[in-house]
């Protein structure tokens, strides 16, 4: 059976479930459940603390789990990511008071940094060869670090920058990482877990159901190669005969942020009757 972890607080938990629950896995109706069996889907869900999983993982105890590649990175565990989720998108990145000036890693030798990601942050600094008092480890908030006095630099977890600017703060260098849900496995298995190829494509194909609408279109004959070239699917479009021989009904593909650009090229070709459908489930 497939002993797979999931964060059961802050803000992957709810996401984490979501895209499980749409991916045919049994979920918790009570937030108090720790652990979750799912005999008809052989697996055993496991909830919890998000900084926790990677650390699990890498152990062994559990074979997979669902956690921000920044908490991963920062476990120390030798769990490695192997699924790309595409939710909680966040960077990670240095910040400071403006009038500090400061722009960019190297400017950092002999300042104090609060984080709550101290290897991850150790790591950056090593990287660039830059020396600092230890790093000041927090749990949250760490906004605040500087203006109580026990930093002069964070680094910290920015999505919309609001928490900053309340902070009067100011994100300062290149981004540390690019973080977002990840699946992680155990790095140094020897063969992949009896299981985990089903997990993975089950979430792939959510990722995919998100991520792309079914196009279908009009178009006459002499025109499909133009058509198809701006549409070419993931395998290859389905053409297919209409009553009026000269017209062709074309079906691919497409991706969800793309849909209004590839509409307009498709009837500036000669398309018509373009339209589009979400998709509700999909295996690649
Ligand atoms: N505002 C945010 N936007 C996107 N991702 C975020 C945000 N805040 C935290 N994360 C991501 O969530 C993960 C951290 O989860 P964790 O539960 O430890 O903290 P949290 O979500 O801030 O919850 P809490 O602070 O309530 O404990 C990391 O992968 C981090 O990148
Ligand atoms: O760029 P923003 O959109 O403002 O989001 C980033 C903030 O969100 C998270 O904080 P959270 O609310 O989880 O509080 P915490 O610092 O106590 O973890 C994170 O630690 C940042 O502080
Ligand atoms: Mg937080």
């Amino acid at each position: 059976m497939l002993r797979i972890a999931v964060p059961n607080k802050g803000s992957l938990a709810e996401p984490a479930s979501a895209m499980l629950r749409e991916a045919g896995y049994k979920q918790r109706r009570d937030t108090r459940e720790l652990v979750l069996a799912d005999p008809t889907n052989d697996v055993e869900f496991f909830f919890l603390r998000p900084r926790d999983i990677a650390v699990y993982v890498g152990a062994g105890t559990v074979h997979a789990g669902i956690t921000g590649r920044d908490l991963l990175l920062d476990s120390g565990s030798t769990a490695v990511e192997h699924l790309p989720l595409g939710f909680a998108r966040s960077t990670f990145r240095f910040a400071a008071p403006p009038a500090d000036g400061l722009t960019g890693v190297g400017d950092l030798g002999g300042r104090r940094i609060a984080t709550s990601y101290p290897i991850l942050v150790a790591q950056h600094l090593a990287d660039h060869g830059v020396t600092t008092p230890p790093i000041v480890r927090l749990d949250g908030a760490v906004e605040t670090a500087i203006q109580l006095g026990v930093a002069d630099v964070i680094a910290d977890v920015v999505e919309t920058g609001s928490t900053l600017r309340a902070a009067g703060l100011e994100v300062f260098g290149n981004p540390i990482l690019r973080s977002e849900a990840v699946l992680v496995r155990a790095g140094d298995a020897e063969t992949l877990p009896p299981g985990l190829d089903v997990l993975t494509r089950r979430l792939q194909g959510v990722l995919v159901a998100q991520q792309y609408v079914l196009m279908d279109y009009d178009v006459p004959n002499a025109l499909v190669e133009q058509a198809v070239a701006i549409t070419p699917g993931l395998e290859s479009p389905t053409v297919s005969p209409l009553h009026n021989s000269e017209w062709s009904a074309v079906r691919a593909m497409v991706r969800q942020d793309e849909t209004n650009r590839v509409m307009d090229a498709l009837y500036d070709v000669g398309a018509r009757a373009i339209l589009v459908t979400q998709i509700h489930a999909c295996r690649l």
